[in-house]
């Protein structure tokens, strides 16, 4: 079975989907309001979770960047916030973590939920068939829970299953992303984590720009259209509703160095 975002990009064969034009430059100004998903986006996917490489650079530019934004700038990830910070260190930036389950703006340490927490027996199912299956990895959250399947795939029929039937009973939205099936309280999403951004002061009257690379990164994308702003899809070409795309992680790094350079240089810093 394919990772699902090479199978929209399948169901798309024949002309394919036409290819989307670079982001422009992005300058640093008022009007500007920064989102950033995480894994695939900023750094590199790995094999398991705990071992992505996290550049050295990267928790001075998002910082700089943010200051540079005046607080415009949230990271909007599916990993839990606590697993954000275990990987980029302590930061004072607006985060979304659990899919949007999870709300914390800049300067406070206190996350507000946006999603009611998961029933313990989602985890301890999903749990029992993992283990049973090759002892796949078992990511709880807040208000998600991930299994990843890299290294069974023989075991995603089964898996797809179970989650279908545990969303099911329990009323859980499934998301099918990178090597990985999670179930999601319902109420929240990258969407709604960028919904509720935009409705506090320090993002008014902005227009958004939101990176990222999965398909869980649509629901994002599709928001923007009504916030006046544009999707960035990163990675190869697919179905999606983003605007822009930028080809990988390097292709980010550098897009987001140019704009700190440029702000610099205009700063005569
Ligand atoms: O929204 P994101 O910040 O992109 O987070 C999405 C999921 O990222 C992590 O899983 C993905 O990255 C892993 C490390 O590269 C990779 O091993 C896995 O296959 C990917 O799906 C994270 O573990 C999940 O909790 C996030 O939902």
């Amino acid at each position: 079975m394919t990772d699902p975002s090479d199978s929209l990009s399948l169901a798309e064969q024949g002309s394919g989907p036409t290819d989307l034009p670079p982001p422009s430059p992005l300058r640093i100004a008022s009007q500007t309001a920064l989102f950033l998903d995480f894994d695939g986006t900023l750094v590199e996917i790995a094999d398991h979770p705990d071992e992505v490489i996290v550049p050295e650079t990267l928790p001075g530019v998002i910082a700089a960047l943010a200051e540079a934004l005046e607080g415009r700038l949230a990271l909007v990830s599916g990993r839990s916030i606590a697993a954000l910070e275990t990987l980029l260190g302590p930061l004072d930036v607006a985060i979304a973590g659990s899919h949007g389950g999870e709300f914390r703006p800049a300067g406070t340490h206190t996350v507000a939920p946006l999603a009611a927490s998961l029933p313990d027996r989602v985890v301890t199912h999903l749990s029992e068939f993992a283990r049973a299956n090759g002892n796949m990895l078992v990511e709880p959250k807040p208000y998600s829970v991930a299994v990843h399947y890299r290294h069974h795939p023989e075991a995603l029929e089964g898996l797809l299953a179970r989650a279908e039937a545990l969303a099911h009973e329990e009323d859980l939205k499934l998301k099918h992303g990178k090597q990985v099936v999670e179930l999601v309280m319902p109420g929240s999403d990258k969407g709604s984590a960028l919904t509720a951004f935009m409705e506090r002061p320090e993002f008014a009257g902005t227009q958004p720009l939101f990176l990222g690379d999965d398909v869980t990164d649509e629901d994002a994308f599709r928001v923007l259209e009504e916030l006046g702003g544009h999707g960035v899809l990163v990675g190869p070409m697919r179905a999606t509703a983003a605007h822009r795309r930028l080809p990988d992680v390097a292709a980010v790094h550098d897009w987001l160095a140019a704009a700190l350079r440029t702000h610099d240089q205009s700063e005569g810093i």
